[in-house]
């Protein structure tokens, strides 16, 4: 399922529209460009999730916990990861956990995947207008298939 979005607001929504129907140990991969909404999506999945705090990109951190909301949020960068299996950061202890997995750069983890997730993939297209932006959802598996579904289904 792919999607246009010309401004922020409805790259945020689309992550607003998710929240709601995302459990504990779900895992999203967010792919794309620098600039592409990674960061924006995940604004709108936190504000689903009701969590007060401002999102910031991990770029810096690696990980970023956000915990006030209806589930935990763990927001993560794999750039900075080191030996690629993301050991280090106990991901499995995040993806096996009580929150919702968000990860940017997820091909520097590629063998510590779990079997089922949720890849999105954010194109930015910038002869269509600089806000302009394509969102690509890529579910991997029959729960996010489901979930892809029945948040986006009517879209
Ligand atoms: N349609 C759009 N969707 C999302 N962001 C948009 C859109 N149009 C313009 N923007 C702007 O583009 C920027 C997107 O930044 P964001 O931090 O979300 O990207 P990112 O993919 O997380 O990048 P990085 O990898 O550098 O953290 C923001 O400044 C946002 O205001």
């Amino acid at each position: 399922m792919k999607f246009n979005v010309n401004t922020p607001e409805e790259t945020m929504n689309y992550g607003e529209q998710l929240a709601d129907y995302l459990s504990p140990k779900d895992v999203i991969l967010l792919d794309g460009d620098l600039g592409a909404g990674k960061t924006t999506f995940t604004k709108g999945i936190a504000k689903g999730l009701g969590i007060k705090r401002n999102i910031k990109s991990p770029t810096f951190t690696i990980i970023r916990e956000y915990q006030n909301g209806r589930l935990p949020l763990y927001h993560m960068d794999a750039y900075r990861l080191d030996d690629g299996s993301g050991d280090e950061l106990g991901l499995e202890e995040y993806f096996n956990g009580d929150g919702v997995n968000v990860v940017e750069w997820s091909n520097f983890i590629e063998e510590s995947l779990p079997k089922d997730y949720l890849k999105i993939i954010f194109k930015r297209d910038d002869s269509k207008g600089n806000n302009y932006r394509t969102i690509e959802f890529d579910p991997k598996g029959t729960h996010f298939n489901k979930i892809i579904e029945e948040s986006y289904g009517k879209n």
